[in-house]
């Protein structure tokens, strides 16, 4: 579990981080979100040990590393594995040997560190890239070795800052599942620095977004999505078109959004047949955050119960955000 509390931040007097606090679970994929200068790679940077805060605690499982020095100090930067932005390997080692240098800088015997790298070479899927050098692996390849080397010594906690800019959407998609095998086979609690909601839309559990130093959303991203009036809602839900003449033919005309295999496939169809109304989806679409199917329609309904209809909606887990025709057939 990591606990960022009301941490600052500042180069030069000018303000990076103005009073940031945020958890990640133990065992989550965290997304830090926001646009360029907003502190992300700063509170990234914190957390790792790489820059001390102005003020604020950063507690990993309930001990504050900001204030540690020495021989403590070393022993909680191992329990932080970094992958770095930008392409972070010594060229003039192969692929095993990239991941062997902390194993190395431990101390940790030739035997139990050939073992070790093997056992991660085979969690990146890159077993048969040992003996490559860097130049020799492609983008997303190298990336996967760096996240590799970053899971050398154990650690509990992993941090990358942006692990997936300049890579393309196929290349990107192995890099976030070696990240999401990471938390899921190791256990390990991942920060992912970002400003690809693609990326969020993937892997992430939760999603903190940061603007000027500070945190403007942070939730569960499957929470955040069924408020309509969140960053995370308009950044990752299908749109959904005004289209009046569509619309005109309803008594009733409502925003839902649904999470979930039986939220999506029952919902709908039981709203209609237990209230007698009929029921279509005139806007809207479905996408999936992670493995969950999330849909945001648009619905049109006819029928003399269609408020208890949205209303049933709304009981059995559904979100209706908006009833766009009101009573008397009047936009509301
Ligand atoms: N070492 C530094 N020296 C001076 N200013 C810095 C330093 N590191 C960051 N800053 C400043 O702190 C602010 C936050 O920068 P930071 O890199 O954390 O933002 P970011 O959200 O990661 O941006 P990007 O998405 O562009 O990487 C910016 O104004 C930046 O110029």
């Amino acid at each position: 579990m990591i606990t960022v509390e009301n941490l600052t931040k500042s180069f030069q007097g000018v303000s990076a981080l103005n009073g940031v606090t945020l958890d990640v679970e133990s065992g989550t994929v965290l997304g830090v979100v926001g646009p360029s200068g907003a502190g992300k790679s700063t509170l990234a940077r914190c957390v790792a040990l790489l820059e001390r805060p102005d003020s604020g605690a950063i507690r990993v499982d309930g001990t504050d590393i900001t204030s540690l020095d020495g021989s403590a100090l070393r022993a909680a930067r191992r329990q932080i594995g970094v992958v770095p932005q930008g392409d972070s390997l010594l060229r003039q080692r192969t692929a095993a040997g990239n991941i062997a240098l902390p194993l190395e800088s431990a101390g940790i015997p030739g035997p139990q560190r050939r073992t070790r790298v093997g056992e991660l070479l085979d969690l990146v899927g890159l077993t048969d890239k040992a003996a490559s050098y860097p130049d020799q692996l492609s983008g997303g390849q190298r990336q996967r070795i760096a996240v590799a080397r970053a899971l050398a010594a154990n650690p509990s906690v992993l941090l990358a800052d942006e692990p997936t800019s300049a890579l393309d959407p196929e290349t990107t998609g192995s890099v976030l599942a070696v990240l999401d095998r990471a938390r899921a086979e190791l256990g390990v609690t991942v920060l992912v620095v970002t400003h690809d909601m693609g990326v969020v839309r993937k892997i992430c559990d939760d999603v903190a977004v940061l603007e000027q130093g500070r945190v403007v959303e942070h939730g569960k991203v499957l929470d955040l999505v069924n408020d309509v009036a969140s960053r995370t809602s308009s950044a990752l839900l299908p749109a959904v078109d005004l289209n009046p003449i569509n619309e005109s033919s309803y008594d009733r005309v409502a925003d839902v959004v649904l999470v979930g295999f039986a939220a999506v496939g029952a919902l709908l169809p039981e709203a209609s047949h237990r209230f007698g109304v009929e029921l279509n989806i005139v806007g809207g679409g479905l996408t999936r955050l992670g493995e969950t199917p999330v849909a945001r329609f648009r619905l049109g309904l006819n029928g003399e119960r269609s408020d208890s209809a949205l209303e049933w909606i709304g009981e059995a887990g559904g979100s209706v955000q908006r009833s766009l025709k009101g009573p008397q057939g009047v936009a509301a």
